[in-house]
């Protein structure tokens, strides 16, 4: 394939080239040598594109926003300049895979909480459905870690180029407001959208909410969009649904009673919330059936009426979709019961910003003292910290505050501005984390229960640039081990 055809209506190459891979990290050039110069957050491209061209780069197309001067590169090498370089990245890519999307149902799912959630609930109920998100990429058995949620504009054409080649039908792929920001689901064809729900985060990248609501919005306006599933009870809701073209067809669910006008509506009343799960009863058009999923909480049951309506506008059955929903297993790191039945109950959660804290506090209330550790990520939405400080205060009987990924900002920091939310006798700082789980599960009786939020399925704490292992679920279930010893 020639560098013409791959930026046709983009950039007019006058010396082309034959395109044998793409790269945008002059680090990872294997089997590339078309080197991407993106105007990064923190740096330019074009710094690294000598090292790209000693790594097998022979075409350098840089985005010339924030280049007051073009370092002069050997005459065999062929440059070009793109403007908004990263929005058009996408379609380069598809380009180049030949549009593997195409070839494939992708449902994207965005919000501030439950991507991963509904997108492996969707892998679990839909046969052949490959999995991009938090968790990684591939099978939900077998996934391939990924850096970011919603990995770049390369990674996600050649993930999806690979699940063409090994015949997946599906795709259930969480887009986050920074992917769809930085264009990095652009040439993406999406057959359907999810919108969970928006709350405070990210307000460190985001100027405003309104601005981290307009990144999710690019996600309902894609072209060629075949339908959105929406969540009714999400205040923003109308806001999102007032953005979907006429054409693409619209299902929404509520726990409220709330319906929208032409919609296909998913209700659900009768709630019962219990340890075991949720029962209730689902009415779609006329008819209305007792259902039941093993998931707890009522955000899960949120999560779990979006991932009907993806199934119903898959065209699942309407007793098939409930069915799957009583079989649905439960994710890692989200809600992850440890202990129980004559020792304290652990939950190992993924809660990292004030509205999901909120919700699983509520959850697991009730049983016992209730006991909370947790910190929150360095170089990242600050003011979420004292928030999420309130929420603790108010809902759980003894807090510990402690580190999750201080990144590079200084750990004490950190605790002060949760500090400034929960100033209390109830609250406590043990900055080391296993310390501060060890403290909080061997000091509960057995009929309390304890929440670690923060870093669920993370597998390491991140100082200073450095991802060190560490599990809070290694270090539960050691832990309960040793209280079990000690009782
Ligand atoms: C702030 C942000 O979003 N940064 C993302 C962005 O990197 P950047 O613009 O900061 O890149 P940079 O470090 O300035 O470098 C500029 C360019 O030079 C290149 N480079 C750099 C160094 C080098 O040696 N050689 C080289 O070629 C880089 O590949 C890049 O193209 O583009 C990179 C490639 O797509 C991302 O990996 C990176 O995510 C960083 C790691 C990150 O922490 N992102 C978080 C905030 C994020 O994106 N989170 C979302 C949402 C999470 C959620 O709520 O679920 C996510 O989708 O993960
Ligand atoms: N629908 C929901 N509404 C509110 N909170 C939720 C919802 N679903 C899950 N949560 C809470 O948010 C946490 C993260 O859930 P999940 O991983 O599904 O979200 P996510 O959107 O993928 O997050 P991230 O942005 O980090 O990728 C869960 O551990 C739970 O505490
Ligand atoms: N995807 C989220 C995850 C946050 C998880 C928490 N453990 C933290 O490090 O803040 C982010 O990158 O903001
Ligand atoms: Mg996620």
């Amino acid at each position: 394939m020639k560098l013409s055809n791959l930026l046709k209506d983009i950039a007019k190459t006058v010396v082309d080239v034959d395109v044998k891979g793409l790269s945008l990290d002059s680090r990872n050039m294997a089997n590339a040598n078309v080197f991407f110069a993106l105007h990064g957050a923190k740096r330019h491209g074009i710094e690294y594109a000598e090292l790209a061209i000693a790594n097998g780069a022979n075409a350098i197309v840089y985005d010339p926003a924030g280049i007051e001067r073009l370092p002069e590169f050997a005459t065999d090498i062929v440059v070009l300049a793109v403007a908004g370089l990263n929005q058009h990245l996408g379609v380069i890519a598809a380009r180049f895979y030949n549009y593997p999307a195409d070839k494939l149902a992708v449902i994207g799912i965005t919000g501030t909480n439950g991507k991963t959630t509904c997108s492996q609930l969707i892998a679990q109920a839909l046969p052949d459905c490959a999995l991009i998100g938090t968790l990684g990429w591939g099978d939900s058995e077998h996934l391939v870690p990924t850096v970011n949620t919603t990995p770049d504009a390369l990674a996600i054409q050649k993930i999806l180029h690979g699940f063409v080649l090994q015949h997946k039908q599906a795709v259930a792929m969480e887009v986050s407001s920074h992917g769809l920001q930085q264009g990095r689901v652009n040439g993406v064809h999406f057959k359907g959208a999810v919108f969970t729900n928006i709350t405070r985060d990210h307000l460190d990248y985001h100027q405003s909410m309104d601005e981290y609501l307009r990144a999710k919005l690019g996600l309902f306006t894609k072209p060629d969009l075949e339908f959105v599933v929406i969540n009714l009870d999400d205040p923003k809701s109308d806001v999102v649904l007032a953005h979907v073209p006429d054409q693409v067809k619209c299902w929404t669910h509520s726990r409220s009673g709330r319906v929208w006008a032409g919609a296909e509506n998913i209700i659900a009343d009768h709630i019962n919330y219990s340890q075991a799960g949720i029962s209730f009863h689902i009415t779609w058009r006329t008819e209305t059936v007792k259902a039941f999923t093993p998931l707890v909480g009522s955000f899960n049951l949120e999560n779990v009426l979006a991932v009907i309506g993806v199934l119903l506008a898959m065209d699942v059955p309407f007793s098939a979709a409930v069915a799957r929903a009583a079989k649905f297993k439960a994710i890692a790191g989200r809600m992850e019961k440890f202990g129980g039945v004559n020792k304290p109950s652990v939950f190992v959660d993924y809660a990292h910003t004030p509205d999901a804290l909120e919700k699983v506090l509520q959850v697991v209330k009730n049983q016992g003292q209730l006991w909370l550790v947790f910190g929150c990520g360095g170089n990242r939405d600050q003011g979420k910290r004292a928030e999420m400080g309130r929420i603790a205060a108010a809902l759980a009987d003894q807090v510990i505050l402690t580190d999750d990924n201080p990144r590079h900002e200084s750990p004490a920091d950190i605790v002060k501005d949760i500090l400034a939310g929960c100033q209390s006798a109830k609250t406590r700082v043990i900055h080391n984390r296993e310390s501060a789980i060890r403290t909080a599960i061997l000091a509960a009786a057995k009929t309390d229960s304890v929440v670690v939020a923060g870093k669920g399925h993370e597998q390491y704490q991140e100082i200073n640039g450095e991802k060190l292992p560490f599990s809070d679920q290694d270090i539960v279930k050691q832990t309960l081990a040793a209280w079990e010893s000690a009782a």
